[in-house]
């Protein structure tokens, strides 16, 4: 198990991570969520003992990782996968990092075609495309077969087959009872792959729960009506009998209203009632995506102008309408809010930080929404069978060789508290 607590981290001026507390289980794959800048990457350096942390600490299997016996065993870890010699070839790459740490050689070969690059094992690895360093980078942490591991946007440059073989590979990790705590900026990725998330903004926590909790709490549906726009009254007196009612009413950035908590044919009954002409009355569902990014929105640091236009650069004016807290969320049971925050961080508008939350209108148990299909069957292969560069899987074809006893992994090679290496990567 990992562990944080109180985890902090100021770089100058700058608070990278914020009184962070969470537990990371084994057997379940982790989502570590958060928009760029957020502290992810931090948070992780951290646990690898990479950063030190201003205040706070955090444990694996109860001990910080520089005091684990035998941590390069235990923990693997893939943080920036450009970190690699890149004279080397992969097999090179690799047979180093197994030297270094007693790891025999015969592992090399088979993480080499783990990962789908046995066949180009002996091509330098400064000629590798995004999505093969992310996988050199994979068979990396791998190699130890630790019980703990630690992965920093792994899907980062794959195509859609090697996502789906990435998604596969955390799942079987996971269910081979490891500990697996993935970070990502995409919520959709994470819905297929984690079973529990644990979302960051500027540093500090927002939700801590299972994904179902976060689809239950989260796909709510809502109502899209529209008034003439050519009549504003009729839209207050729509608002204000909605209201009455028991709705909860949030203006849309083009003029509509979005309510919760009213069906159909009662939004329809309420609104003749009031002598109200509508112009649209459509039932919609929130997606995930959408729940995560109003819920991140008031932490993000990098932003396009052009989002204002989109609707996305602030909460609308009376966004947070009434409910309760859903467990799990930072600020919910177990997250008192009222926490002290990092001044001038605290995320305007997000649930469990003061506000209410204004995602409590749940169909429990409602499914993802659109964009959000359900995952995909696992692949024959025991790790989801990534294609080969340039030769079919061996491991498509024949049950995978189990993995041998856990063997030392070389640690980390960045020394504490060196600059995070930022990773200027397409995302
Ligand atoms: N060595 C450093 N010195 C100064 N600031 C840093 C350093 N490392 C990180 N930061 C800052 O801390 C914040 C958190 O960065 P971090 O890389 O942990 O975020 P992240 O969530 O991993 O982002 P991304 O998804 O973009 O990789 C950012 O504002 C970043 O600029």
């Amino acid at each position: 198990m990992i562990e944080a607590v109180g985890l902090t981290k100021r770089y100058g001026a700058k608070t990278a991570v914020y009184n962070l507390s969470f537990q990371v289980r084994p057997g379940t794959v982790t989502g570590f969520l958060g928009p760029n800048g957020s502290g992810k990457s931090t948070t992780m350096r951290m646990i690898l003992g990479l950063d030190s942390p201003t205040s706070g600490h955090a444990t694996i299997a109860g001990r910080p990782y520089r005091q684990l016996p035998n941590a390069p065993r235990q923990v693997g870890a893939l943080l920036d996968a450009k970190a690699v010699h890149g004279g080397r070839s992969a097999r090179q790459h690799l047979l180093s990092l197994a030297q270094l740490s007693g790891i025999p050689a015969r592992r090399v070969d088979e993480v080499l075609g783990v990962v789908g690059l046995q066949d180009v094992a002996g091509r330098r690895s400064n000629g590798f495309s995004l999505g093969m360093g992310q996988r050199l980078g994979i068979a990396a942490a791998l190699l130890g077969d630790p019980q703990v591991l630690l992965f920093d946007e792994p899907v980062n440059g794959l195509d859609p087959e090697g996502i789906l073989w990435v998604r596969n590979l955390m799942k079987q990790l996971a269910s081979e009872g490891r500990t697996v705590f993935v970070s990502s900026h995409l919520m959709s990725e994470m819905a297929l792959t984690a079973e529990h998330l644990i979302v960051i903004g500027r540093g500090q926590l927002l939700a801590n729960m299972s994904v179902k909790e976060f689809i239950s709490a989260n796909s709510a549906d809502f109502a899209r009506v529209r008034t003439p726009d050519t009549e504003p009254e009729q839209r207050e007196k729509l608002t204000a009998a909605l209201g009455e009612a028991g709705g909860q009413i949030t203006p849309e950035p083009d003029g509509a209203l979005r309510v919760t908590g009213l069906p159909l044919p009662r939004i329809s009954d309420l609104a003749h009632a009031a002598e109200v002409r509508l112009w649209e009355l459509s039932p919609h569902q929130a997606s995930l995506e959408e729940a995560y990014m109003r819920m991140t929105q008031g932490a993000v640091d990098y932003r396009s102008t052009a989002d204002a236009r989109a609707g996305l650069q602030e909460a609308p004016a009376g966004y947070a309408p009434q409910g309760p807290v859903p467990q799990g969320y930072a600020g919910g049971p177990g997250h008192p809010a009222g926490q002290p925050g990092v001044p001038g961080q605290v995320p305007a508008g997000v649930p469990g930080q003061g506000q209410p939350n204004p995602y409590a209108q749940q169909a429990p148990g409602a499914v993802p929404g659109p964009g959000h299909p359900p995952p995909a069957p696992a692949q024959g292969h025991p790790y989801g069978a990534p294609e080969s560069y340039g030769a079919p899987h061996p491991y498509g074809h024949q049950p995978a060789a189990p993995m041998p006893p856990a063997t030392p992994v070389a640690p980390p090679a960045a020394p504490a508290d060196q600059p995070t290496p930022h990773h200027e990567d397409a995302r």
